[in-house]
């Protein structure tokens, strides 16, 4: 059969051939950037003034993933082309400055992979067994940047966080948003159909109730005190030869060489928690941004509705509104609430103004880029 079109035979040899090429032309690529990058670290150092030289500027990578994702025309993804672009500019930040990542640990938690989402894997680890150690770690400058948990879709907000804002001068910089997948995981040696044992946190026990009580009726449940801790005791068991498996996400499964039984376990799958990038720096806007205010207000009849009506004559969406006691006075309270923009933008700017005259006291805990991944 005759073909008009002089095509290249698409044969193995040759398309590898090919991806070998465009190998070498994005590595090339990829370390001029880099290149440039260590060149925007100079210039940034040269032009300090006297200042602290911030090297991670969340807005200006939070524009960059953006418009990764608008123009792409795939056959990847859009997340995905976003995923590599989110480690290129992770490598690049490392050279101009390594950051030191505080978190919510121990290693292996959901914490720790919303931490590697938002800055990319090269990052200097920090876990802290506790919230306010993550806080103090950066206010005390040990860490650059710290990462909590703030809410779930379904167990709602981590008080314990929120309490963090009341004392410390920390901003939130940025916000990450992570579905919680649970997997069913044992030591690679040890055969499933042998398991008696499930181990995990009482909430991911809670979250895949349904789920073990069909296919895993008989096991017995044991509750420890993190996922990242039931899998490392299932890796544990499993080298004394051991059948116990663990409930936990995918960097407690790669960081203890786990195996997967099943996947997504949970019996919501569209459980989601929110995480806070919490650091000391105030954010430029990047186009797309939130704000989170903490306002003390005066225990008197309207008050909160004085404040709420702000934002319903400017036009300022809120997007979360959470009281917790005060601590200052009995049955005085402190309310977070979060709206959709910058506190620089001008519509914003009117709002705070206004609560700053109404309530007795008002706090920019941070504006910060919407989460892009
Ligand atoms: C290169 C810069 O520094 C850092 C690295 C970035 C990147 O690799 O694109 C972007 C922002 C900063 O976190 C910059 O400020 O432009």
């Amino acid at each position: 059969m005759s073909n008009s079109k002089q095509a290249v035979p698409e044969t193995l040899p040759l398309l590898r051939d090919r991806i070998d090429s465009i190998d070498s032309q994005i590595q090339l690529l990829i370390n001029e950037r880099a290149t440039c990058a260590q060149k925007v670290a100079e210039v940034k150092l040269a032009e300090q003034g006297g200042e602290v030289v911030v090297f991670y500027r969340p807005e200006r990578e939070a524009q960059v993933l953006r418009r990764v994702m608008e123009r792409n025309e795939g056959p990847l993804g859009n997340e995905e082309m976003a995923k590599i672009f989110r480690q290129v500019m992770s490598s690049c930040l490392a050279l101009e400055k390594p950051m030191r990542i505080a978190f919510l640990g121990p290693e292996g938690t959901f914490t720790q992979q919303a931490a590697l989402k938002h800055f990319g894997k090269s990052i200097i680890s920090a876990p802290m067994a506790a919230i306010d150690e993550v806080f103090r770690e950066v206010e005390s400058g040990a860490a650059n940047y710290g990462v909590v948990p703030v809410e779930n879709s379904t167990e709602g907000v981590v008080n314990h966080t929120l309490d963090s804002f009341r004392d410390s001068r920390l901003k939130i910089c940025g916000e990450v948003e992570e579905r919680i997948h649970h997997h069913l995981l044992v030591s690679p040696n040890i055969s499933s159909e042998d398991v008696t044992h499930i181990y995990s946190h009482q909430q991911s026990l809670a979250q895949c109730r349904a789920w073990l009580d069909r296919y895993w009726p008989h096991a017995e449940r044991v509750a420890v005190s993190s996922n990242a801790e039931a899998a490392r005791l299932a890796a544990d068991a499993g080298r004394s030869g051991r059948a116990i498996a663990a409930i936990a996400g995918e960097v407690a499964c790669e960081l203890y060489g786990l195996s997967k039984v099943s996947a997504n376990i949970e019996d919501r799958p569209d459980n989601t928690t929110r995480f806070l990038i919490v650091g000391n720096q105030d954010v430029p806007p990047s186009g797309k941004d939130k704000t989170s205010l903490l306002i003390s207000a005066k225990n008197e009849p309207g008050a909160l509705y004085r404040l709420l009506e702000a934002f319903e004559r400017h036009g300022v969406d809120m997007t979360r509104l959470e009281t917790r006691p005060s601590l200052m006075s009995r049955w005085g309270y402190i309310f977070y609430i979060d709206f959709v923009g910058h506190h620089l933008d001008e519509k914003c700017c009117a709002v705070i103004d206004e609560l700053r005259e109404r309530a007795s006291e008002v706090k920019v805990l941070g504006s910060y880029p919407v989460a892009v991944l």
